[in-house]
């Protein structure tokens, strides 16, 4: 196996031990405390539309965040995972009993799906990460879903169009100690990387 896909791996299992040994307190906690700092931001008070995620195993609640846009009046997407793990969006109607299983876990809208590219009119994205570099390289769950959002994010960017504020949510510890060696070319950065103690700006 190359170096960096060893690499990957490991730091992909360290990562999710880590944060199973967090408990389900401390998660909430680091998560309560991100959400309030991440609704705080001029990215998310001025957003129209926010595409986030619904929360797996371990990752960071959004749901908090999610009902908080919601009552802002904010237009909410979640992801819809495709066949070959690309994703596709759909609008989140704030009835968690209405979420469908999207498949390898995840929960989806019942509603439309609206287009990969949907995304990319959103005003923030939000990502799923188990870690981030200290430049702002993502280490995702290895579907490469996310990979190939951020790179047709950095391609509108580079034509000039107006496209989504990227921010990954963290727990403490999960910012800049993803050592480079696990990093991929294929591996994108964020804008941006949020904890329970900070936010910290890659780009912008
Ligand atoms: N909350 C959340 N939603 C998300 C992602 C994410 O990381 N977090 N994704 C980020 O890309 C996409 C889903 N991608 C996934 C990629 C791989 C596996 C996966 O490896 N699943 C295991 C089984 C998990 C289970 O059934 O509990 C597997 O298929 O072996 C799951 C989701 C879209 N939605
Ligand atoms: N832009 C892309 N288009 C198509 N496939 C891609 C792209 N980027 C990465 N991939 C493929 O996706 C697979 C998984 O990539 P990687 O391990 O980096 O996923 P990840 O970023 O951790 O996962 P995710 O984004 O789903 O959380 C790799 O086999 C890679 O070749």
């Amino acid at each position: 196996m190359p170096d960096q896909i060893l690499e990957k791996a490991t730091a992909r299992s360290r990562f999710v031990n880590d944060r199973r040994a967090l408990g389900n307190r401390e998660r909430a906690r680091q998560a309560r405390a991100a959400t309030l700092r991440l609704l705080a931001d001029p990215h998310l008070t001025t957003a129209d539309t926010v595409a986030a995620y619904w929360p797996l195993g371990s990752e960071p609640d959004t749901r908090a965040l999610i009902g908080t846009l919601l009552e802002r009046g904010v237009r909410v997407l979640l992801p819809v995972l495709l066949a070959d793990r690309d994703l596709d969006w759909a609008r989140y109607d704030g009835d968690p009993d209405a979420l469908r299983d999207g498949g390898a876990g995840t929960r989806r809208p019942h509603g439309t799906t609206l287009g990969t590219g949907v995304v990319l009119r959103a005003a923030a994205l939000i990502v799923p990460a188990l870690a981030v570099t200290a430049d702002g390289v993502r280490l995702g769950r290895g579907g490469g879903s996310y990979d190939r959002v951020l790179a047709r994010i950095a391609a509108a960017r580079e034509s000039g169009r107006q496209t989504p504020w990227t921010c990954a949510l963290l727990y403490e510890g999960e910012l800049g100690t993803l050592d480079a060696a696990a990093v991929e070319p294929h591996d994108r950065p964020v804008d941006a990387a949020c904890t329970a103690s900070e936010l910290v700006t890659f780009r912008g």
